[in-house]
């Protein structure tokens, strides 16, 4: 019991089956802390709207015009042109330490950006947003997984005795304020173009997810209407789900396999047989490097972004493993725990990315195996897996591809974690990037 409200912590992968399988639909709602709520507009967005068709129709909005296969393929030239700026900046700066994770979540935040509002900002504007942007998003992460009185007792959330809620709205406050200038401005574009259209139907191909959004609102067919909260609320969810969760994933992976020199020699070694040392790699070489796949994958057993996933809450009294977890409680997937069992795995906090390329353990990130499932499972699954999980892979393989990496002299490894309800390294990856390709076109 977690004050007055129940919180029951799964940690057996029979559980885990159970509460996301069996009882899907049961615990497919979710409980919102206080703090979840002020950020997400009073619960507004995908991850904390309740199971229902309010639920469904912005998850399909999302992966539909943003997430989906098809989507993330014609927009391939954005994640190239960013991840290809930073092996520039890093080779740049080659012989000196670099901070990866910060540089990596500037990658990954100019790419979800600019897939949402495709070139509004450039040069400077573009760089200072950035340097925003990663200050409110750790804040706001930071916010989300600190304990707070209001959650254990809800009879005493309306005084937000720890100032929870007043913190997290003056950061919603500064993010509002980006997304209503963007709108603004896209807006703007919107009616210019519409002015300047002569005739036929304008080239939609080219069109940003915020355009997309703002036009569905106008053309809502009256059934569940896209509100300016819920797009915005949307916008949120990209931006704050997207970000952290990616780039932390890409800095422990570098620091695990800098750890084991022969882990990186293999990583090294896959990358030349397939793309070369006289070539650049790209999104399409990802498929033949099965072993760069079963890093990414052991990285995220040991270090899931989301350890204890994000609160489900059952909607009626279920049983599960023989109790009752009663409706409303706060039900917490530890799927940190489940990675980490010696009754599971062998050597569990040991680094071993050959353990997925065993036929019996593919690792694949669908949730159907309760052994193993970063992204979560059923209808909450993560909805950005394809993205996630093509930027994580691209980035790695180039970073590996274009460099060696030492620490900084007299440094030894620090692979702690710090758990909040985003995972991150405790002390963030510093590094030097050594260039290893022969000729300094490939790193323009
Ligand atoms: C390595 C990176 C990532 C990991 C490990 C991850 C993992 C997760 C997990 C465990 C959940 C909760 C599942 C549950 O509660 O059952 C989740 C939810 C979610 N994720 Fe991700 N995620 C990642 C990246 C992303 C990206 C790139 C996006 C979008 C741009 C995204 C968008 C979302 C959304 C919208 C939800 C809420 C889904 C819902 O409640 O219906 N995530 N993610």
């Amino acid at each position: 019991m977690l004050g007055s409200k129940a919180g029951i912590i799964i940690t057996s992968p029979s559980a885990a089956r159970e509460v996301l399988k069996d009882h899907d639909v049961t615990f497919a709602n979710r409980d919102v802390p206080a703090a979840g709520r002020a950020a997400s507009y009073g619960g507004r967005d995908i991850v904390w709207t309740p199971y229902g068709p309010e639920w469904r129709m912005l998850r399909k909005v999302c992966v539909l015009k943003m997430l989906s296969n098809t989507t993330l393929d014609s927009v391939y030239g954005l994640r190239r042109r960013e991840v290809r700026e930073t092996v520039r900046y890093f080779y740049g700066r080659a012989g000196s330490p670099v901070n990866v994770g910060e540089q990596m979540f500037l990658t990954v935040l100019n790419v979800v950006t600019s897939m949402m509002w495709g070139g509004t900002v450039q040069g400077e504007a573009r760089a200072r947003l950035g340097a925003e942007f990663r200050q409110l998003v750790t804040e706001f992460t930071a916010l989300l997984g600190k304990p707070n009185v209001s959650d254990f007792f809800p009879g005493l959330a309306r005084f937000d005795l720890q100032g929870v809620v007043k913190q997290m709205n003056v950061l919603v406050g500064r993010l509002d304020k980006i997304f209503e200038m963007m709108i603004e401005q896209r807006l703007r574009i919107e009616k210019d173009t519409e002015a300047a259209a002569t005739t036929g139907d304008r080239e939609r191909a080219g069109e940003d997810f915020l355009q997309y959004l703002l036009k569905l609102k106008e053309e809502e067919d009256g059934k569940i209407p896209l509100t300016m909260v819920g797009i915005k609320a949307l916008l949120m969810d990209m931006v704050v789900g997207g970000t952290d969760t990616s780039s932390n994933t890409v800095e422990f992976a570098m620091a695990e396999v800098m750890n084991k020199p022969h882990v990186l020699a293999k990583v090294q070694q896959e990358l030349d047989a397939v793309v070369g040392k006289d070539n650049i790699v790209e999104e399409s070489h990802i498929g033949s490097l099965p072993y760069l796949q079963a890093v990414m994958k052991e990285s995220l057993r040991l270090h899931p972004a989301l350890p204890l996933m994000v609160p489900h809450c059952p909607s009626e009294d279920t049983v599960v493993g023989g109790f009752t977890i009663p409706k409303g409680s706060r039900v917490f997937v530890n799927v940190w725990a489940i990675h980490r069992d010696p009754n599971l795995w062998e050597n569990p906090s040991e680094f071993e990315p050959e353990r997925f390329l065993n036929r019996n353990r593919t690792g694949d990130y669908s949730g159907n195996d309760f052994t193993y499932f970063p992204f979560g499972s059923g209808r909450r699954i993560c909805a950005g897996v394809a993205m996630a999980e093509r930027m994580a892979l691209y980035s790695l393989a180039t970073l590996f591809h274009s460099f060696d990496w030492k620490l900084p002299q007299g440094e030894n490894m620090d692979l702690s974690e710090q758990f909040g309800i985003v995972l991150k390294k405790k002390v963030s990856l510093t590094a030097i990037p050594m260039p290893r390709l022969s000729d300094p076109a490939l790193y323009e």
